[in-house]
Formats: C-alpha cells, sequence, structure tokens
C-alpha cells in the first residue's frame, strides 16, 4: 500500500485496489500481480521498480487503460475504470494521460516540432497554439536547435527527448513511462532522465515511471517495488 498523503477533495491521480493479471503459458498459469494496491496524488513522481519480468510493463497497461484481462479497481483521476465502454477509456487517457515506452515511437516523416504537435491538434488544439507548446517542451529539454529534424536526424537521447515533449503536450494529469531511458548509454540516461523530472516537476503532472535502475528510481518522490506479484 502506498504512503501518499491525501488532500481532502481531490481524488488520486490513480487509485488501483487489488490489481490482478495472469497470464496463461502453456498448461500453466502465470500469477503475474495478485492484488497490487497503489495510490498516486497529483504531482507525486513514482518509480516503479523490479527486476526484468516482474510486471511492471503489466502494470502501466493496467493503468494506461492499455488492455482489458484485469481484475480489481482502477481509477484514474477519480474514474473508475473497469466498468468502462472502450469509447469512455480512450476519452480518459486522452484528457488525462502521456505515455514515454523504451523505444520513442515517433512518426518518422514528421520532425520534432510536428511530432509534439500532431496530438495536440488530434486534441482539437489551434495550431499557432499548439506550435508555441511544442517549442516551450523541446526548448525545455535543450531541443530549440532540432525543431525541423525528423527522428531519423537524431540521437537516440534527442528521440526520447522529443518523446518526452510529446507525452506532455496536452498537459496530461499522468505519465507513464515505460524504462524511458532504458535504450540510451548510462550517461544520456542521467540526463534525459533528468530533463524528465526536471520538465514534469515544472508542469506539475504526476508520472509512474517503470525502472530497474535504482540509482535512477531514487532520483524520484518516491520508490515502489514489485516483487512476487505485490508492491512493497
Ligand atoms: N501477453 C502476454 N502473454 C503471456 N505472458 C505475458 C504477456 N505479457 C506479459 N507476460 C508475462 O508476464 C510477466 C511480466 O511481464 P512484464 O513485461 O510486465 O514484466 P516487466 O517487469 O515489465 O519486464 P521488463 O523489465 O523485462 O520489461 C513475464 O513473465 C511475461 O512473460
Amino acid at each position: 500500500m502506498s504512503d501518499a498523503v491525501a488532500t481532502p477533495g481531490v481524488p488520486p491521480v490513480v487509485r488501483l485496489r487489488g490489481l490482478k493479471r495472469s497470464f496463461k503459458q502453456g498448461d500453466t498459469v502465470i500469477e503475474v500481480l495478485r492484488g497490487v494496491d497503489l495510490d498516486i496524488m497529483p504531482g507525486e513522481i513514482v518509480a516503479l521498480l523490479g527486476p526484468s519480468g516482474t510486471g511492471k510493463s503489466t502494470m502501466l497497461q493496467a493503468v494506461g487503460l492499455l488492455e482489458g484481462g484485469f481484475e480489481g479497481s482502477i481509477a484514474i483521476a477519480g474514474n473508475q475504470a473497469e466498468d468502462m465502454e472502450s469509447d469512455e477509456r480512450t476519452r480518459v487517457r486522452r484528457e488525462h494521460l502521456g505515455f514515454v515506452y523504451q523505444f520513442h515511437h515517433l512518426l518518422p516523416d514528421f520532425n520534432a516540432r510536428e511530432n509534439v504537435v500532431m496530438p495536440q491538434m488530434v486534441a482539437g488544439v489551434d495550431r499557432a497554439i499548439a506550435d508555441q507548446r511544442a517549442e516551450h517542451l523541446l526548448g525545455a529539454l535543450g531541443l530549440a536547435h532540432r525543431l525541423e529534424h525528423r527522428p531519423s536526424q537524431l540521437s537516440g537521447g534527442e528521440q526520447q527527448r522529443v518523446a518526452v515533449a510529446r507525452a506532455l503536450a496536452n498537459r496530461p494529469t499522468l505519465v507513464l513511462a515505460d524504462e524511458p531511458t532504458g535504450n540510451l548509454d548510462e550517461a544520456t540516461s542521467e540526463k534525459v532522465l533528468n530533463q524528465f523530472l526536471d520538465l514534469v516537476r515544472g508542469e506539475g503532472s504526476a508520472a509512474l515511471v517503470a525502472t530497474h535502475n535504482e540509482r535512477l528510481a531514487n532520483k524520484m518522490d518516491r520508490v515502489v517495488r514489485l516483487h512476487e506479484g505485490l508492491l512493497e
């Protein structure tokens, strides 16, 4: 159970109760999550630590409302998700969540600025305002001189920073990051993670960041550990 302090009247950004997920592998059933409880409060940055295969990505998929098959209760910013229709889940995802993955998944034919503008256009933001926001975020990440570069013209660290800017473009309540610097060398990883944390803190978003790197986890506000399907 988390030790986050509740603010009266403000729902947690994430509230998980008794979250369970099993997978069938041949004749065996693997219980990956066995009853996870977690609260994340607005603006709180939580590291989800655990060795490979402990279920970090599975947990992020649950919180990201990306997959079914879970038991238990998932609420995102007070929206109880388990009984929602898929269009309602999509609305909650669009309004509240931003995603950063280990590999950037940027659109290859669009430049850095356009990759950050795109989700804003989908959300109905005016193009000029979307451009300003993209420039602000990319500038804050040290990419003011890379706005017109396509992903293939950027380094791995630069690509991940564009992915961070894209995740924050629509001012998410919560950023979900799955090994966001796992594909980078140690020095670049540290630098990109520090920039990520500074920006998320500056924007006031909460974040849940899956990592197996203890040192990086300790830079966050709180560390929770997945062990044998439970948080400790
Ligand atoms: N769709 C699936 N079908 C069957 N088993 C799955 C599926 N997805 C995940 N698993 C299993 O669930 C367990 C947890 O996987 P998960 O990817 O959540 O771990 P992880 O902690 O994120 O690992 P990593 O750090 O390597 O990404 C693993 O044993 C994995 O094989």
